[in-house]
């Protein structure tokens, strides 16, 4: 995994006083990474327009345009006369080196956005509302300076954002690179070295970005084992079977030896799958929630009290009584809806879905402060796992996963690994890594995904 911050102006302040190191030296650095970028991807006859604001993000344009001339074909468009100190003196150089200004945008080959980077700090005006709209609507490959420009630091977009291909930012990831609204602007993103070693450059983290290496796949190593030894998971049908089936299903492929779903009448379920009135005697993990509907409390008290890790999900995040029994044997895994509700029956915050899908980090981190101990996973287009004040981003989902069912098999995934003894955050990011990199393995149109295909990806990852 990787680390992430909330802001990255303090490191760099940082490799300048404690290491010696320049504003220019970073920025010679910001500048070469997106110029050796080019440099291999595009051929030389390309045009490439730079787009520069007053500060250093247009001060890394100006640059860059340094760098690419005469191998391409630059125009710089300055949005705004360059105002720092580095700004003037980058300009300054592409002036004497008669790099061509433009005055007017144009559909180049490559655009390069270096209007605002992490100094965006007042609302947009007109006039860049309309700029950063013309350069949307251009069929040019796009590439954005630090951070797409109208992106503001907790990852919101006011007015409009520059929607990029691919992104690089400077030094360290950000968190506002990671907000569900960004995710349709950044693109790729590409991490650039700015002249010390990430390990130096970056202090101690507490939000992570996920990787593929960090999954942990519940592969079986022992031949002398039987299915008791894989764990026993049960879990418990509501109103609607269809959800416990379908993570029954996931739950079984992704390796736990037996599972029963708990039901009060007999349902026609999947011939492998057992079913029973009762919690078994050997369970070794429970999943409720999916489809649940109404229940008794009573009856809700009783499982709850049972001492197996637990998955709570869906409707149960509407039950006031779950919050007596938010310990570090539980995961939670809430959509935004749910999570708004969870915040609300424990007091935390009385909020609507668009104030905490503007604020994901923060709801996850006031959560994270009243429950350390138990495991959250706010559901989204980047998912948010969290436990003992650590948040760990999964952005590998897509929009295939936007179905009815989708969480069923996610929940089903994680309580199939709690059943065959992971510890629950682990657990939850291997689970949460094999959902969505299982559906990025979805070759089909993107908007024809069911349960059973994701769960098939599953068994090949
Ligand atoms: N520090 C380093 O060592 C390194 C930094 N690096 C680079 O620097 C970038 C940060 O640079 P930065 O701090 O100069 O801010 P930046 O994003 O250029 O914008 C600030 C200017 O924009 C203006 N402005 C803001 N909002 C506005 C609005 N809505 N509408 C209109 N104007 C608005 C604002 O105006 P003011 O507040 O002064 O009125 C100010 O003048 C960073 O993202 C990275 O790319 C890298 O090279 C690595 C080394
Ligand atoms: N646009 C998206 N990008 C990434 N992941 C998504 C996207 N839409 C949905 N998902 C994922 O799909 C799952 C949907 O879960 P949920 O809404 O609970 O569905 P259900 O309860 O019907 O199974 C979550 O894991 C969510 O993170
Ligand atoms: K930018």
């Amino acid at each position: 995994m990787k680390k992430v911050f909330d802001e990255v102006a303090s490191l760099e302040k940082r490799v300048v006083k404690d290491f010696f190191l320049s504003e220019e030296i970073l920025m010679e650095h910001a500048s070469n990474s997106i110029f050796n970028y080019i440099l291999k991807k595009f051929r030389k006859n390309k045009t490439i327009l730079i787009v520069c604001g007053c500060g250093n993000n247009g001060a890394d344009g100006l640059a860059l345009a340094r760098l690419l001339h005469k191998n391409f074909n630059v125009k710089i468009y300055i949005v705004k006369e360059p105002k720092s100190a580095m700004a003037k003196l980058q300009y300054k150089r592409a002036k004497s080196l008669n790099i061509e200004f433009v005055h007017n945008l144009f559909e180049a080959d490559i655009i390069v956005d270096c209007i605002f980077g992490t100094g965006l700090n007042k609302k947009l005006d007109e006039n860049i509302i309309n700029l950063i709209a013309s350069l949307n609507s251009f069929n040019s490959f796009k590439i954005a300076c630090d951070i797409p420009s109208g992106i503001d630091i907790y990852g919101q977009i006011i007015n409009i954002a520059y929607k990029s291909d691919i992104t690089f930012t400077m030094g360290a990831y950000k968190t506002s690179l990671f907000s569900d609204t960004a995710k349709d602007y950044v693109g790729d993103i590409k991490l650039v070295n700015l002249g010390v070693h990430k390990d130096i450059f970056q202090i101690d983290a507490d939000i992570f970005l996920l990787e593929k290496k960090d999954m942990v796949l519940p592969f079986r190593n022992n031949k002398n084992s039987h299915k008791g030894t894989f764990g026993h998971l049960n879990i418990i049908a509501g109103e609607k079977i269809g959800a416990s089936i379908i993570s029954s299903k996931a739950a079984f492929s992704f390796g736990a030896g037996l599972v029963t779903i708990v039901c009060s009448k007999e349902q026609n379920i999947t011939e492998y799958i057992m079913q029973s009135r009762n919690i078994a005697q050997n369970c070794t993990a429970i999943a409720i929630g999916m489809g649940l509907g109404e229940i008794y409390d009573k009856n809700l008290e009783e499982i709850l009290e049972l001492n197996f890790p637990k998955v709570f999900d869906a409707d149960i995040f509407y039950k006031p009584l779950i919050v007596n029994y938010l310990d570090e044997n539980i995961v939670l895994t809430p959509h935004p809806k749910e999570f708004i509700s969870l915040l609300k029956l424990t007091n935390i915050a009385d909020i609507s879905i668009e104030e905490l899908q503007n604020n994901r980090f923060l709801y996850v981190k006031k959560f994270c402060k009243k429950y350390p101990k138990t495991t959250l996973l706010l559901k989204g287009a980047n998912v948010l796992i969290a436990k003992d004040n650590k948040i760990y981003i999964n952005s590998y989902g897509t929009q295939v996963l936007s179905k009815g069912g989708s969480g069923d098999v996610l929940s089903g995934l994680i309580a199939s690994l709690l059943a065959q003894g992971y510890e629950p955050l682990n657990a939850t990011i291997s689970a949460s890594l094999a959902h969505t990199l299982a559906s990025k393995k979805y070759k089909k149109n993107n908007y024809s995904l069911n349960p059973n295909d994701l769960i098939k990806k599953v068994k090949k990852l």
